[in-house]
Formats: structure tokens, C-alpha cells, sequence
């Protein structure tokens, strides 16, 4: 256990603030501050290019950023990978190795495969079976539940429904707001109408900026263009 998953019950605030990031002519983030703290689900939503997983690989450490600042309860923690439990990252893109078995990526990462899997009984039979020869929706849904099981304060989620099958996802969503209980999430899907229902606070990047949203959040969503009317 490390110093940040070994206390549960005590607060933990994850922000990040400073980030600004250029490419090019385009301004992608400028000057984000971003808040999470364990117990919460927060969703960051935005339109397609908006700099969302941008925005996660460097709060993870991932993208490098000058003046880039992470912090957990006040202290500095850059990159934030290198702190042992503080928080891990699922990329857009596949995290495991196809040629890893699930059994084995779930011993690397601490997680005990039957638990995490346990409300997904379809999976039991594909326990011996490595990460590239799980279907695609499949795939992406273990790699999920091992990074939301793993015991870490926080966990970062880009895309965690994408190929999900709808039942599947509604399961995924149910296991995440249990788990909050341990660990702050920090969530970016477009699958918004799940989404939106598990979050205590929802994001939004728009045009650089993070927006954070109160009161009727489709209606903001709507005005802002990521929602049709
Ligand atoms: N290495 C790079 N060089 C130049 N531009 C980049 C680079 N990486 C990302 N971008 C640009 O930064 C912007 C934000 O990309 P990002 O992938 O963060 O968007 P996103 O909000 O996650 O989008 P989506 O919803 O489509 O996944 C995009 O316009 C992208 O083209």
C-alpha cells in the first residue's frame, strides 16, 4: 500500500492548474485549473479536438508541460506517475499489450481478477485468454475494471465506454460510482447520458478554457455546442 491509497477514509484533493498548452497557431488549453478529490466523479466533457486527453496525459505526467502544476493536498507532484498509488491512467488508446494474459496484467497491477470482475460473469470464461484475443469492447472493459480496482487515490479515464456494449456499460458505470468510495475518478466520454447521471462535478472544455457547470447542465452543454438541441 503507499502513502496516498493506504488511509482511505482521509480526503485527498487532487488539482492541476497552470496548463497551458500551444500547437502550432493553437491555443489547446490555456491556463486550466482542475479539481478532484476522493469520493468524486468527475466528468470532463468537450467538443472533438478540445484537448481533453490532452489535458489528462499531462495531469498524469504523460505530456511534459512547463509551468504545469499537480498537486495533491497542497503538494507538488510532478510527474504524478512516478508517485506510487497516487493515480493511474487509462490512454484512448490500449494500455495493456495484446500479448499480456488478463490474469497476468491483473497480477501486475495488484488487482485480483475475480473481484474486479465479479459483475461481469460473461468475462470467467475468457480469464485464460491474452488482451488481444478479447474482443475490442471486451478489451477495453477489463483494462477498465483492473485500473478502477487497482488501489491507487485517483484513476483517470479517457474513453473507459468506448465499444462497450450498452449493458456493459450501464454495469461499468454502477461499478464506478461504488468505488468512488475509495478513490476520486476523473472521467472524459462521450457517452454523456451515462455519464452525467455518476458525476458530482461536471467540466467542460471549451475554446481553451475549463469550464466547471451548475445548475441545468444539458442546457449548458447545449449552449456551449457539445449537445444538439
Ligand atoms: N502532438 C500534437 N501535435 C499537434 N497537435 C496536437 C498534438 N496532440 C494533439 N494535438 C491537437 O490538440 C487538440 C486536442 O487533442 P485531444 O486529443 O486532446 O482532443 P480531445 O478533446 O481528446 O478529442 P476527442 O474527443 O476527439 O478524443 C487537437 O486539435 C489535436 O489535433
Amino acid at each position: 500500500m503507499s502513502q496516498y491509497f493506504d488511509n482511505q477514509a482521509k480526503l485527498q484533493v487532487l488539482e492541476a492548474d497552470g496548463i497551458r498548452i500551444v500547437f502550432g497557431e493553437r491555443q489547446v488549453l490555456g491556463n486550466i485549473y482542475l479539481r478532484v478529490q476522493t469520493g468524486q466523479i468527475v466528468g470532463l466533457l468537450g467538443r472533438n479536438g478540445s484537448g481533453k486527453s490532452v489535458l489528462l496525459q499531462t495531469i498524469f505526467g504523460a505530456r511534459a508541460v512547463a509551468d504545469a502544476s499537480v498537486r495533491v493536498d497542497g503538494r507538488r507532484v510532478v510527474p504524478a506517475f512516478r508517485e506510487p498509488g497516487l493515480m493511474n491512467y487509462l490512454p484512448q488508446e490500449p494500455l495493456l499489450p495484446p500479448s499480456l494474459s488478463l490474469a497476468r496484467s491483473a497480477r501486475m497491477l495488484g488487482v485480483d481478477l475475480e473481484k474486479a470482475t465479479a459483475r461481469f460473469p460473461e468475462l470467467r470464461s475468457q480469464f485464460g485468454l491474452r488482451i488481444g484475443e478479447l474482443s475490442g469492447g471486451s478489451a477495453r472493459l477489463v483494462q477498465a475494471l483492473l485500473l478502477l480496482h487497482q488501489p491507487t487515490a485517483f484513476s483517470l479515464f479517457d474513453e473507459p465506454f468506448s465499444g462497450v456494449m450498452p449493458v456493459h456499460v450501464e454495469t461499468l458505470a454502477e461499478e464506478m460510482q461504488r468505488l468512488k468510495s475509495r478513490k476520486g475518478l476523473l472521467i472524459t466520454d462521450h457517452r454523456y447520458a451515462e455519464v452525467l447521471p455518476i458525476c458530482d462535478v461536471v467540466y467542460l472544455l471549451h475554446q481553451g478554457r475549463l469550464l466547471r457547470l451548475d445548475g441545468d447542465v444539458r442546457e449548458q452543454l447545449r449552449d456551449y455546442g457539445y449537445l444538439a438541441n
